[in-house]
Formats: C-alpha cells, structure tokens, sequence
C-alpha cells in the first residue's frame, strides 16, 4: 500500500505523532530493516505510527551504508520520486518541490519538522525546504531543524515567489478586515498590508490560508498566497504582484538520506555548520581559513545553540552560565570533492569545538 499516496489523495498533510512503539526522531530507516508505517486518522490528519521491520537480511552492512544519489526522478521503489513539503496543494514549496524534481510525486506535510521525519524514517525520498527568502530572510526554524536531523543538503532551488491578495468572490478590497498568510508571506508584503491597514494573521502556508478563507466563505478577511492557490481553492484575486519588490526569491534546499557525491566539474556550493571557543578574533580566525584559499563564503548565518552540549562545559569559567553560544551556518562557493576544500575544513576542524558537513551540491543556475 502506498501510504504517501494515500495521504496525497486525500489532501491531507503528514503528520507524525510519537507513539509508544514509534523509534525516536532520530532514527534512520535502513534499507534492509524497512520501516513500516501504519496510518491512523486523528481528528485533522492523518497519523503515522512507525513499526521497525527487522527482517534479517544477509546484505544489512552493505545496503545501510551511504548510497551517492543519482539526479533520477525515480525513487528506490522505482516509483516517481517522492517528495515532502510543508504545506497544503499550492504552496510555494510544492512548486519548489516540483522544480527541483520535475516528475516527482509532491507529498503535503504538516509542519517542517515532519518533513525531516518522513525523510529520516524512510517513507518518502527527499524534501524540499524553504531557507532562506529575499525579502524576508532566513528561516530561522529550518536552520535549527537541520541540525537536529541526520539528512544531508543534495542541491537548491530558487523560487520566483509573486504574492497575489484572494478574498471569496464578491468581497471587495475595502471589505477586509484581515488577511491571513505564512509569516514569511505576510513580511514579503508589509507595504501593501499595512497601507490597507488590515490585521494580519500568521497561519502554517500561504495555500493553507487561501484554503481556510475558502473553506470558511469568509466574506472579511482575505488571504496572501499564489495565483495557483487562488485557482485551487476557487478564490477571487484582488490583487497580483503585491510583494514589497519584484524581485523576490525563495530559496530552498532538497535533503536527502544519502549525499550527492561531490564534483569540480561543476560549480557546486558547501554548507556547514560550526561553534568555536570563545575569545577575541574566534570567528575571523575561523573565515581565514576559507579567505586564505581564495574560498567565496556566500552565506553567514550564526544561530543561539540553547543548551549547546558541547564538551559539557556550560559556563564561562566563573560559575556564571553561558546562555549565548552561537552556531554559525556557512555556504562556501566550493566543492568537497576540491582539495583546497578539504584542507581549510581540516584547518577548520583543528579549532571548531564542533564542525558538521551538512552538504556538498550543485549550484542552482537556473532562472528563478
Ligand atoms: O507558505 C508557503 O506557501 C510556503 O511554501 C512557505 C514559504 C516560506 O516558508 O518562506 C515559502 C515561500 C515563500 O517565501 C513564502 C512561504
């Protein structure tokens, strides 16, 4: 039974909810110990409950070893590629997914974190997630996920992202009293919001708030999403284009379980992930590394650890705990495969109290 395909037929998001026999998070599904997910329906979703299979299988070392990901539109299964987002039908990162995969099967996931886990547990092939926006920034949330996940960056893609203004047909503009987006939506478009002078509320997607306003026959509030939402959910388009700029691109990675193997005969781009000792030129040291070897950085993007648990030690020598540490995110305008790379991330690693690898890929040259 094709569970994914299931859901997507009943236009219904995934969501995973822990159950008492369900791995952690964390776990990885090996291919020769598949992971077999039975499905509940709760009250808004449906519910996935995964049960290990641990059927013995002479090649176990082998097949659970890494596999280098091939650009192929078929998955394992040799079905169409599956592919998770967050999201409802119409959101921007189902068209993300569709351009990174364009025969892929696009899987409507209920929050961010359970499209890392549908990926982790092995029920669909890859993800497609938003990081980073023109406009709007970073994703914070995406950032501070990936690090709690074992899944790797196997490319991006960038996403022209041109909001339209959607009401129920016959509610004019000055009808609306509110209007209901992604937060990243509703950032994207502050001027025009805010010469409106509506309310504004955060919902999960943009297609998600089209579908709520429809659903609802709202006759006051309207919706921030994309003309295919608008098509979709049968709304009225009151306005096109009506992002702070033009120019407005999304962009996303594509995450997979196993690594792309890195070339130099195509541009490709590095992210990765660090911490340092604190003290004084700590970071500069560490982005010398990459100016030395004439390494591009594209990206900077530092994120509060928390509790980061790195060598124990949470306090700063004087029994005062130390609440800011930092991660940094970089991209590198380089390949692994290079080994003017491999020798700054080994320069690198002599000092970083943490270094992690997140993905070598190839760079997204196409029109967004
Ligand atoms: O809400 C959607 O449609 C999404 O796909 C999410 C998202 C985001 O998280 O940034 C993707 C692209 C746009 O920047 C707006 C929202």
């Amino acid at each position: 039974m094709d569970y994914a395909a299931m859901a997507r037929a009943a236009s219904i998001p995934l969501s995973i909810r822990p159950s008492a026999s369900s791995p952690s998070s964390n776990q990885t599904a090996s291919k020769s110990s598949p992971v077999v997910f039975s499905w509940r329906r709760s009250s808004s979703s449906l519910t996935t409950r995964a049960i290990s299979n641990n059927t013995n299988d002479n090649n176990h070392n082998l097949q659970s070893l890494p596999k280098p990901l091939s650009m192929s539109t078929l998955g394992a299964h040799g079905n169409r590629l599956r592919v998770a987002y967050q999201g409802v039908e119409g959101a921007y990162s189902e068209s993300a997914a569709m351009k990174a995969y364009p025969n892929c099967e696009p899987i409507p996931c209920e929050h961010f974190e359970t499209v890392f886990e549908v990926v982790e547990h092995g029920l669909v092939d890859r993800a497609v997630l938003p990081f980073e926006n023109s406009l709007g920034g970073s994703i914070h949330r995406n950032y501070d996920l990936i690090l709690r996940h074992k899944l790797h960056i196997v490319g991006e893609v960038r996403l022209s992202i041109r909001h339209c203004l959607m009401a129920n047909h016959g509610v004019k503009l000055d009808d609306l009293k509110r209007v209901l987006s992604h937060p990243q939506g509703l950032a994207q478009c502050e001027h025009m919001l805010t010469k409106l002078g509506v309310a504004r509320e955060a919902v999960d997607d943009t297609a998600g708030a089209a579908q709520f306003v429809a659903s609802h026959q709202l006759q006051d509030t309207g919706a921030v999403a994309s003309s295919r939402a608008a098509e979709i959910y049968d709304l009225n388009i009151l306005a096109r284009d009506i992002q702070d700029k033009s120019d407005n691109v999304t962009r996303f990675f594509m995450l997979a379980r196993d690594p792309v193997i890195p070339r130099t005969d195509m541009p490709f781009k590095t992210s990765i992930v660090f911490s340092l000792e604190e003290g004084p030129g700590a970071l500069y040291k560490a982005l010398a590394v990459f100016a030395f070897r004439n390494i591009n950085l594209t990206k900077i993007e530092s994120r509060p650890g928390g509790c980061m648990p790195l060598r124990g030690a949470n306090d700063n020598g004087n029994g005062i705990p130390k609440y800011f540490e930092y991660f940094f995110h970089l991209e590198l305008e380089a390949s692994t495969a290079d080994q003017n790379t491999k020798n700054a991330l080994a320069n690198l690693e002599e000092f970083a109290t943490f270094l992690r690898i997140l993905g070598s890929y190839p760079v997204d040259l196409s029109h967004a």
